[in-house]
């Protein structure tokens, strides 16, 4: 017993001093650790705002982008919160109404007022591009364009957002942008991967865009954009096809058959049973076919369906003009196009259509593809109507023709085959962002994507608590080694007990 009362006595662990020492290093390193790790947490995360208008020729969307303010210049940041599709048709239809192209867009910016946080409104940009419905009524009738703009303009600045104003964009911007958008949700920009091309199928236009090994831009320059981006060079080939988007191919078939100012028309491209009357000025009211309209037509023609997708194939092709070319390659219409590489994602319009005829899985060889469409324009009317009792009539009507052109565009037209069909990707959306040009576009406006890799901290945030705490164990088990001096006694002790 008085031993062991010795002992304790003896222990330096024991005396007051050592257990005052031990304490202090203790709290010490605790608070080391703790404030280190507090002051380089990141800051809680503030968002930043970006809204973008596609005005496009048979519709318009918003769409509201966001990203934490802290970090503009990372990729895959920025993601889209939420979109709005405006009620009625694309601006370009409201040539003889303009105040009314922009009073169309107020429930959707409204929506935009309440999706942005208030504090933010001020400062986030807000963009209105218009595509291919704007660039032919711009070719039509300028000053009607320019009043479009200008109501959509006035009506725009009455929100509280910083407007960038409205314009059109080239049919090369529009090609461009989608590539960057896809590229980007997709990471692969960032981390030099591989590209994806880009197909977009619209109402009045069409665009592809793809990175090609053996196209640096000398042959036809026009089709080149290039682009650096994270530390990356990119030399893409871009081209925008004004008149070939589904609508107005549709216009042009339509056209290649009643040349003549038929009263009647058997349409191959519609379904047996469909027979729906139209007009002559309506059909040829667009810079696509005006010219081709027949002279002593009467007012009206009766378009009538056939439903057969070989003849319907056919009489598409003959909007193609597939002869002409002083380049190396063409696609059609006399554009160079360089040899197809790399998967390809196919939105909008492509998606829309081959999604109704579940001929989205492009795994399924290309001539299943064409029985399987083959039987469906061979549906009669009646019973297509029957089958899809939600959809609206005026879409129902145009699936056989749309998919048949979707078909003969990407193979007679780009020249996919049945190797580089599958790689395509019918997509809507990436990680929740719509596939477009609008992402594209606001990334390039707000200068998002830095030309140089950003510099990024040495380690990442976790890696930096771990070697904190590591050290700071280290330099405890060193605080206990440099009471060794004490130690033998202490062993000593432990021996007498
Ligand atoms: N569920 C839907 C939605 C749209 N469409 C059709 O898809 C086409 C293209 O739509 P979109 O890509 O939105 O074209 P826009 O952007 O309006 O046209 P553009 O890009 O040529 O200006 C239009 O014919 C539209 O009728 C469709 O078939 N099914
Ligand atoms: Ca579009």
């Amino acid at each position: 017993m008085s031993a062991q009362r010795e002992m304790k006595e003896k222990n330096p662990w024991h005396t007051p001093v050592t257990i005052i020492i031990t304490v202090i290093g203790v709290i010490a390193i605790v608070a080391l650790v703790t404030v280190g790790v507090l002051q380089n947490k990141p800051l809680l995360q503030k968002y930043k705002y970006g809204i973008v208008l596609d005005a496009g020729s048979s519709h318009t969307a918003l769409y509201i982008y966001e990203w934490p303010a802290e970090k503009d210049n990372n990729t895959g940041r920025v993601e889209q919160i939420h979109s709005c599709k405006v009620k009625g048709p694309g601006i370009s239809s409201y040539a003889s109404t303009p105040l009314k192209a922009g009073e169309s867009l107020r429930e959707c910016m409204q929506e935009a007022e309440q999706r942005v946080p208030r504090k933010r409104h001020h400062e986030t940009p807000l963009y209105l591009g218009a595509t291919a419905g704007m660039r032919l009524l711009n070719m039509e009738d300028s000053a009607a364009s320019n009043k479009v703009f200008q109501a959509v303009e006035e009506a725009l600045q009455k929100f509280p957002f910083a407007f960038q104003g409205a314009r059109i964009l080239s049919g090369q911007e529009e090609g461009a942008f989608g590539w960057v958008t896809v590229n980007y949700l997709d990471d692969r920009l960032k981390q030099g991967l591989e590209t994806t091309g880009a197909l977009d199928l619209g109402g009045a236009s069409t665009q592809i865009s793809f990175v090609s090994d053996n196209y640096d831009g000398s042959e036809s320059p026009d089709n080149s954009v290039t682009f650096r981006l994270y530390g990356n060079g990119y030399n893409l080939y871009t081209h925008s096809f004004l008149c070939y988007g589904k609508d107005q191919a549709l216009r042009m078939t339509l056209a290649q058959q009643t040349l003549s100012g038929p009263r009647t028309i058997q349409d191959p491209c519609f379904h047996a049973g469909y027979n729906e009357t139209k007009n002559y000025s309506v059909l040829y009211d667009s810079p696509c076919v005006s010219k081709r309209k027949p002279q002593s037509a009467p007012a009206t023609f009766i378009h009538e369906g056939k439903g057969n997708f070989q003849q319907c194939q056919e009489i598409i092709k003959r909007v193609f003009n597939f002869t002409d070319c002083k380049f190396s390659q063409c696609s059609f219409n006399g554009v160079f196009q360089p040899l197809l590489q790399g998967p390809f994602g196919a939105f909008s319009a492509y998606y829309f259509v081959m999604n109704f005829l579940n001929l989205t899985d492009t795994s399924i060889p290309l001539e299943t593809v064409r029985d399987k469409l083959s039987r469906y324009c061979a549906t009669p009317w009646h019973q297509v109507v029957q089958q899809h009792p939600g959809v609206k009539v005026k879409y129902l009507a145009e699936y056989c023709f749309s998919g048949t052109y979707i078909l003969t565009l990407l193979t007679e037209g780009y020249n996919f085959t049945s190797w580089s069909y599958p790689k395509i990707k019918f997509i809507k959306k990436i990680k929740g962002s719509d596939a477009g040009w609008t992402l594209g576009y606001m990334l390039n406006l707000t200068n998002m994507i830095p030309a140089e890799a950003p510099d990024s901290p040495p380690l990442p945030y976790t890696g930096y608590v771990s070697i904190v705490t590591l050290l700071a164990v280290l330099l405890f088990i060193l605080f206990i080694v440099s009471l060794r001096p004490l130690w033998p006694r202490c062993s000593k002790q432990l021996q007498i007990i």
